[in-house]
């Protein structure tokens, strides 16, 4: 009988069905329930967006007013997990606070039936942008902030709030908006298969979240917006970062926010959040970190055709609007939890429990060696 391969990290294998996203249509397509990204990000809010992931189509007036209302009621943190945040040291890594956090929610606020899904859901896409700035407030700063910024409609300008003591200005709003909507949703990533792997054991909401966390933290994912950014800001010129780039070629490392394992000619995320950081770097008046990016990105593509993944220009975008790099990755969270839950509840919806095979690769048989005679 001839042998099923797996091919290494499971490439290019179908692992099961979804109607949430298509990735890489085309070589470098992006569509969420079919509504391609390009438009998204430019006409929609991260709450229409969220709806849309969440509830199977787009808001109309009524439910997208009252669904801002419902999040916004919803992003208050109960004192015990606060006081939870606070035992935190500043030295932790804000993924694994968000991780903790999201779990310690699971105990307080369980979700116990099915029927509590969307609120568990909504609850999480509500809170885990105060969880993260209510402990990084305090543990820097030492303010206990105000997580429900109830004169702040949109999840971008309460995030921003939290973190700057002030409202936002309309750019870093829509820039940060934008940013939300194109870490939304997609499809089969590591993180998202961590989440269904999960739900398919008739796990919970929080269970499943908090394992895309953890996935979503590691360089060769989420984390590598924070990657890049450590790459690239001690490269003070062009010139400088692409002699050091091709050094790390030479070396055969890997370059954080390039090359995707879906993606085959172009991230179309990556046209989008570059666009937003050249008009932040003009806003703030950047000497030389756009620039050293956009080298970057040429000399990849000159040397490796490797091209930029979502990842790369939000490490300049994220700097520009004064956002510390270690909450880059938590800002994912903040977004793809909504594609997280959205997958949960899909694969719930039409349950088999995932449990692939493996091809065995040790001895056949191994005798039993008494404890004495081992060597
Ligand atoms: C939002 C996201 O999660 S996007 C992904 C974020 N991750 C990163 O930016 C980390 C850097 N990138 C990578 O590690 C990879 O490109 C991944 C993890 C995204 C995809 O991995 P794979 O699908 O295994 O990559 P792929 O099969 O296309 O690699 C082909 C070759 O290009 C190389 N390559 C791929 N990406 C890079 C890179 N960023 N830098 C240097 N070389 C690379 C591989 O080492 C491989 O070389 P080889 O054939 O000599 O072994
Ligand atoms: O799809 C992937 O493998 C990684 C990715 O870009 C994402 O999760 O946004």
């Amino acid at each position: 009988m001839a042998k099923v391969l797996s091919g290494a990290g499971l490439r290019g294998q179908s692992a099961g069905e979804t109607a949430l996203c298509t990735v890489g249509k085309a070589a470098a397509g992006l569509t969420y329930r079919g509504y391609d990204i390009d438009v998204l990000a430019d006409k929609a809010s991260f709450e229409e967006v969220a709806y849309l992931l969440l509830y199977g189509h787009l808001p109309n007036r009524t439910e997208l007013a009252a669904y801002e209302e419902k999040l916004m009621g919803l992003r208050s943190l109960p004192e015990t997990l606060k006081k939870a945040l606070e035992l935190i040291p500043a030295d932790a890594h804000p993924m694994d606070v968000m991780r903790t956090g999201c779990s310690f929610l699971g105990n307080l606020e369980p979700e116990l039936t099915l029927e509590d899904q969307h609120q568990a859901a909504d609850r999480l896409v509500a809170t885990l942008p105060a969880i993260v700035l209510y402990w990084y407030r305090f543990s820097h700063d030492g303010v206990r902030v105000d997580t429900l910024n109830a004169h702040v409609p949109s999840l971008a300008g309460h995030f921003l709030t939290m973190l700057h003591d002030e409202a936002p200005n309309a750019l870093h709003t829509q820039v940060m908006n934008a940013s939300l909507i194109l870490y939304a949703e997609h499809e089969f990533n590591a993180s998202t298969f961590t989440a269904r792997v999960c739900a398919s054991t008739l796990s919970d909401m929080h269970s499943c979240i908090t394992g895309g966390i953890g996935s979503l933290r590691g360089p060769l994912h989420g984390g590598a917006n924070e990657a890049a950014m450590d790459m690239i800001e001690p490269w003070k010129t062009p010139e400088e970062a692409e002699a050091a780039l091709l050094h790390k070629l030479a070396h055969k490392e890997k370059i954080m926010g390039f090359g995707h394992a879906i993606y085959s000619e172009r991230d179309p995320r990556n046209d989008i959040i570059k666009k937003w950081s050249k008009k932040l770097s003009d806003a703030v008046g950047d000497k030389h970190l756009y620039a050293v990016s956009e080298r970057c990105e040429a000399v990849m593509w000159r040397e490796k055709k490797l091209f930029c993944n979502a990842d790369f220009f939000h490490a300049s975008a994220y700097r520009f609007m004064g956002i510390p790099t270690k909450l880059f990755t938590p800002i994912f969270v903040c977004s793809r939890v909504t594609g997280w839950a959205a997958h949960v509840m899909e694969q719930r919806a039409n349950n088999r429990i995932i449990r692939p095979s493996a091809d065995y690769t040790g001895p056949d048989h191994a005798d039993w060696i008494d404890i004495d005679d081992r060597a």
